[in-house]
């Protein structure tokens, strides 16, 4: 069992010289939560990921992980960031990307790895220039997942699977919350989808904050499990047309 962090945004804004593309930015998610990261683009989803992982400096405020302040530039422990452009060395095999990724991680599940591998059907021998968008990224995914992280940012990661792999990477990653505890955020254009495995939304409009809360809150005993996408497509739809998305 890996413990869940909680994670606190306080004040978080980011400007790219007359962008701004995070403006204050508050939230706060609990331990083992699964947040749907929400927006339309250009809203901030990506860049509030690079600055939970500390890769991006904010401009103002600041990211606090398991009551940690993240540290701009300094690696955070424990922490896997699946980026959308998923970068693993295009010349390596399967093999050598994954023991390079062990090489360079001390909390690492090699067979874990292997086994989620093996599981989307992907000769370990081949190289990652060899694999389609959807095996590259079901390797990265595998890769992100050995490193048995605590707080896990994945940016659209099923945005190139087909239906199968969706759906196996979707029960992969609700395994991986109520096995582990894994407090993860989920970025995704498919609202729907993220319904069913997910339990906090965090919908940004032009870098601002619309709505943060916990789905329980949103959806109510009344609404069945069955009928969660729909609603929750419904609600995120029209909170974007309240702030003149459309
Ligand atoms: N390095 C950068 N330099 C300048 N502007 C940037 C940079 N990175 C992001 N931006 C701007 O910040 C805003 C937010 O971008 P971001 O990539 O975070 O949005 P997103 O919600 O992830 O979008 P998408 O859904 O299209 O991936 C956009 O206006 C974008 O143009």
């Amino acid at each position: 069992m890996v413990d869940g962090v909680d994670l606190c945004l306080e004040n978080v804004s980011k400007s790219f010289r007359s962008i701004n593309a995070l403006v204050e930015v508050e939230a706060a998610i609990p331990s083992g939560a699964t947040v749907a990261l929400v927006g339309s683009n250009g809203a901030g989803k990506s860049t509030l990921m690079s600055i939970i992982a500390g890769i991006l400096a904010p401009t103002s405020g600041r990211v606090l992980i398991g009551g940690v302040p993240v540290q701009p530039g300094r690696i955070v422990d424990r922490l896997s960031y699946l980026t959308q452009d998923r970068p693993l060395y295009r010349n390596f095999t399967v093999n050598e990307m994954i023991r390079a990724t062990q090489v360079l991680n001390t909390d690492w599940d090699e067979a874990y790895a292997r086994d989620l591998i093996a599981a989307a059907d992907i000769d370990p021998s081949s190289r990652i220039r060899a694999l389609s968008g959807g095996q590259h990224s079901r390797v990265a995914i595998a890769l992100a997942l050995a490193r048995r992280p605590s707080l896990l940012l994945l940016d659209e990661p099923m945005s190139d699977l087909d239906p199968i792999a969706r759906r196996q990477v979707r029960d992969l990653l609700s395994d991986e919350t109520r096995n582990n505890g894994t407090t993860t955020v989920l970025s995704s254009h498919i609202v729907s989808e993220l319904a069913d495995h997910c339990d906090h939304l965090l919908l940004l409009h032009k870098g601002r904050v619309v709505v943060s809360t916990a789905f329980d809150r949103l959806f109510g005993a009344e609404v069945p499990r069955s009928e969660r996408a729909t609603v929750l497509e419904d609600y995120v739809l029209n909170r974007l047309i309240e702030e003149g998305a459309a």
